[in-house]
């Protein structure tokens, strides 16, 4: 089906046929200009309580590798920051692109990572994540950067699950994980109101950007972007 992608015929360029939100007024992902953010001291800091046991699995959904999580009660929330209430976490996935001077979706700087890690919550203010998804309350997204470094122990058992999911639709069990430990040092952010990254592009998220982006090696990254289903950004 024609479906949207990364294309020259169905990315980003053309979003805005199938979904016309894409010339909204908040959407997302932004140049972050660190100069030009102003310091809010109003915002709290983040809150992010993870239970690994709430891990199901991991998706490759044609965009990307998704790791699904159970949402069913507040055991996996994320509180503070710029926001009020509880968020529940949905599930994590990544961006990235086909050479490493290219990949993550927010800039700084003008500058783009190789990788953008986002941690996906609700607010439980609304019955569902699906209802959530058309507020403009409804979602806060934590970003975390990659940079090329270092090797990251705790990304390996993502990377590894990666193998066993290369076509799109391929799901596998994933258990036991806490997001939290892909998390950098230091929780300070950028904070925005913006949108979805991908269609449908619903402005409905509250933008909760790392400014310390955490570490993969060469190696961890090379093999990634060959896993990669062809359906992924090219
Ligand atoms: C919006 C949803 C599909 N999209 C996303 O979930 C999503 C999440 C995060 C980002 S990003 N890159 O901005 O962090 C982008 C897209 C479809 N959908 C609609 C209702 C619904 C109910 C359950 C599950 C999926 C559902
Ligand atoms: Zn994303």
């Amino acid at each position: 089906s024609h479906g949207w992608g990364y294309g020259a015929n169905n990315g980003p360029e053309k979003w805005g046929e199938d979904f016309p939100v894409a010339n909204g007024p908040r959407q997302s992902p932004i140049n972050i200009v660190p100069k030009e953010a102003q310091y809010d001291s109003t915002l709290k800091s983040l809150k992010l309580k993870y239970d690994p046991s709430n891990a199901k699995g991991i998706l490759n959904n044609g965009h990307s590798f998704q790791v699904d999580y159970e949402d069913d009660a507040n055991s996996s929330i994320l509180t503070g920051g710029p926001i009020s209430g509880t968020y529940r976490l949905k599930q994590f996935h990544f961006h990235w692109g086909a050479s490493n001077d290219r990949g993550s979706e927010h800039t700084v700087n003008g500058i783009k990572f190789p990788c953008e890690l986002h941690l996906v919550h609700w607010n439980t203010k609304y019955p569902s994540f699906g209802e959530a998804a058309s507020q403009p309350d409804g979602l806060a997204v934590v970003g975390v950067f990659l940079k090329i470094g270092a090797a990251n122990p705790r990304l390996q058992k993502v990377l590894d699950a990666f193998d066993s999911i290369k076509t799109k639709g391929k799901q596998t069990v994933f258990a036991n994980f806490d997001p939290k430990t892909l998390l950098p040092g230091s929780l300070d952010f950028w904070t925005y109101d913006g949108s979805l990254t991908t269609p449908p592009l619903l402005e409905s998220v509250s933008w909760i950007v790392l400014k310390e982006p955490i570490s993969v090696s060469p190696v961890q990254f090379g093999l990634w972007g060959q896993k990669a289903d062809q359906s992924l950004k090219t």
